[in-house]
């Protein structure tokens, strides 16, 4: 699968890990930055990986920072972006099968490694359901159905 990661400075390393981890999973991974801790701003980051999901050059995104909840939010502002910010896979899995997710957030400063890469790996690995979750869905880009 074609993913693009991208983090702000509080997340740099597990965002370097997380990176690896998918290259090693065999996807192709596209990392966004930043490259340093030096302190960046998380929307800046998030705007960046939302206009690749929603452009299509990546099929997924992951987005890191201190709490996960600004990134989380920034992606969210692009209305081709469903991003859920988890801490533990039932949520990861629950943010495919039901809400077609196409960005996991997480939280560095809050979320060990082992966990985000299990909650990565739930989300990877499952299929939306569709049904009466495509309807729900498709409400969230149109308020008016
Ligand atoms: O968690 C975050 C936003 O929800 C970000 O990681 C911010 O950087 C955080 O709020 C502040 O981090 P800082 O290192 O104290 O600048």
């Amino acid at each position: 699968m074609r993913i693009a990661i991208a983090s702000d400075h509080a997340a740099i390393d597990l965002k370097a890990e997380l990176r690896d981890w998918m290259i090693e999973q065999g996807h192709e991974v596209a990392d966004l930055g930043p490259e340093t801790t030096d302190s960046v701003d998380y929307p800046d980051y998030g705007y960046k990986l939302a206009s690749v999901v929603a452009d299509g050059t990546a099929e997924r995104g992951v987005a890191l920072c201190g709490s996960g909840i600004g990134i989380s939010i920034a992606v969210n502002r692009n209305p081709a972006c469903r991003s859920a910010l988890v801490s533990e896979p039932l949520s990861a899995e629950l943010a495919r099968s039901h809400n077609d997710a196409n960005v996991i957030a997480m939280g560095a400063r809050l979320t060990g490694s082992d966990m985000a890469k299990a909650c990565l790996e739930a989300f990877l690995s499952t299929d939306f359901l569709g049904d009466r979750h495509q309807r729900r869905v498709d409400k969230l880009s149109n308020p008016e159905m």
